[in-house]
């Protein structure tokens, strides 16, 4: 995937959503392209990478998937803490499980960096006969929180690779520098001075 003259960065990224949404199965899709009908509970969290190209630059994602359950949510904040993207998940057929992804989005947005790419990923959209929770919903919760949505299946693998290629665009390192209006920095000190003025502790 690398190819000469593309940039490489490493990007942390946290899975958080409520047990048995489908973190690991998400992750173990993107990583490994496989599924796991009856898939183990994560215990405290697990940590994987992969990297998605995106245009000249290769991102990196640390990926940590952490466990859903209650008696593990404390830990949370070490992992999503630093984070540069934060995929929050639920499942589209378990309504308390989309309850449980807005708190954590209140919570990231209570104690999280403002920079960090926040995505809502409605997992388990191949169970359409068993939803219960109208994907408009969802967008509008997303779009009023500024969260980046879709709906995903670790199953099928729809939207999954989409949904961290669709992140690691968003990555602020990936946009367009802003244009460096309104502020112009002039070195007008001639050599001689700066060399007395760096020098340093005699
Ligand atoms: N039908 C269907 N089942 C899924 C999908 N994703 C995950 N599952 C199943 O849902 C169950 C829970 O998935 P996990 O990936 O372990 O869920 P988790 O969010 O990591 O759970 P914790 O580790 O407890 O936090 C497993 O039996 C998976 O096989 C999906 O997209 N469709």
């Amino acid at each position: 995937m690398a190819s000469s003259g593309n940039k490489n960065i490493n990007s942390k990224l946290v899975l958080l959503g409520d047990s048995g949404a489908g973190k690991s199965s998400l992750v173990l899709r993107f990583v490994k392209g496989q599924f796991i009908e009856f898939q183990e509970s994560t215990i405290g969290a697990a940590f994987f990478s992969q990297t998605v190209a995106v245009n000249d630059t290769n991102v990196k994602f640390e990926i940590w998937d952490t466990a859903g359950q209650e008696r593990y949510h404390s830990l949370a904040p070490m992992y999503y803490r630093g984070a540069a993207a934060a995929v929050i998940v639920y499942d589209i057929s378990n309504q308390e499980s989309f309850e449980q992804a807005k708190k954590w989005v209140r919570e990231l947005q209570a104690q999280g960096n403002s920079n960090t790419v926040m995505a809502l990923a409605g997992n388990k959209a191949d169970l359409l006969d068993a939803r219960k929770v109208p994907e408009e919903e969802a967008q509008a919760y997303a779009r009023e929180n500024g969260l980046f949505f879709m709906e995903t299946s670790a199953k099928t693998a729809t939207n999954v690779n989409e949904l961290f290629y669709e992140i690691a665009k968003r990555l602020p390192r990936l946009q367009p520098a802003p244009n460096p209006s309104g502020m112009v920095l002039v070195d007008n000190q001639r050599p001689a001075e700066r060399a007395a003025s760096s020098s340093c502790c005699s």
